[in-house]
């Protein structure tokens, strides 16, 4: 499935274009997305998108355009701003439009009130501004295999995608997926806080706290064992890591404190749906 659908009269028209629209965008155009079957709504855009959009010619508008329709309508802007956005965009849905939200906790009840017709929730994470963001995506019955494919080819372009089977899961892929790239950077600065405690300068923990992190996901990406054998492979019987890893992985430790992180997102997720 290629962007072949996406032409200047029936174009993807991107309401929010901060940090999750900017890289969505860029992934878009990386892929060879025509930049004229594109169009950009936001009062002030970042000043990387504006670079963006001044580099590659994109159509931006600080209000939604009069007299189009959207094949793709893909919502990108916070959850609280949303409500003042759809009655805004209400206009650009025509019968070919299907409705693209990355918003946390917006629910496809509220977009189908709001818009109707087909809808999609998106949850995609700020790993998709370097190509390797990971999203998952639930779509009522409106929309058709042709627009699930569609969806797909977009969001392929900014990392993997999985289908979930409920839109509940959605609130699950936020808590995990989402979310998650900010528990990983909460490691990079505990490490690195932990250096220091055992003698490194602030320079060389903040160093050798990012690089074991990097290399640690580099040898996940590229190796075929799961992450418990990497894991044992780096444990020496009787060795430094046991130790270490004995203190992680008691009754109060990792796994339990990730695992009521994980609810609180999910929970606050919901809340967010209202
Ligand atoms: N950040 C993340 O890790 C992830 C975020 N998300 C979701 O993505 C959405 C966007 O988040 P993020 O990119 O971080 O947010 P940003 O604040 O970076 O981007 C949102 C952009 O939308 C603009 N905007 C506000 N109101 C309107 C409007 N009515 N019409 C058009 N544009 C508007 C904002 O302008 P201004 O700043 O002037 O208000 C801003 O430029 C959220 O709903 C979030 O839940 C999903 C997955 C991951
Ligand atoms: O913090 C948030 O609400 C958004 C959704 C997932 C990541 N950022």
């Amino acid at each position: 499935m290629s962007f072949s659908s996406l032409t200047p009269s029936s174009p993807l028209i991107l309401i929010g274009a901060g940090k999750m629209g900017g890289a969505l965008l860029t992934g878009w155009l990386a892929r060879g997305l025509d930049p004229k079957a594109v169009i950009v709504v936001d009062p002030a855009p970042p000043a990387e998108t504006r670079a963006l959009l001044e580099h590659y010619g994109v159509a931006h508008r600080t209000t939604p355009p009069e007299g189009v329709k959207a094949r793709v309508l893909l919502l990108a802007v916070k959850p609280q701003m949303m409500g003042a956005a759809l009655p805004a965009v209400h206009a650009l849905v025509g019968p070919q439009t299907i409705t693209v939200s990355i918003a946390a906790g917006t629910t496809i009840a509220t977009l189908e009130a709001a818009l109707g017709g087909a809808i999609v929730r998106a949850m995609p994470n700020t790993p998709a501004q370097v190509s390797r963001g990971m999203t998952g995506v639930y779509a009522n019955a409106a929309v058709p295999a042709d627009g699930r494919a569609l969806v797909t080819a977009l969001l392929d372009a900014v990392g993997e995608v999985g289908w979930v089977e409920s839109e509940s899961l959605i609130d699950t892929v936020t808590a995990v997926s989402g979310s998650g790239p900010a528990y990983v950077f909460l490691l990079v600065e505990a490490l690195a806080e932990a250096g220091v405690a055992a003698g490194f300068s602030a320079e060389q923990a903040a160093r050798f706290a990012r690089q074991t992190i990097i290399g640690a996901g580099e040898l996940l990406n590229q190796s075929d064992l799961p992450a418990d054998i990497l894991r044992k492979n780096v444990t020496s019987p009787n060795g430094t890591t046991a130790v270490a890893l004995a203190v992680l992985m008691d009754a109060d430790g990792f796994g339990p404190l990730l695992g009521r992180a994980v609810a609180a997102a999910k929970r606050r997720a919901e809340e967010l749906a209202g």
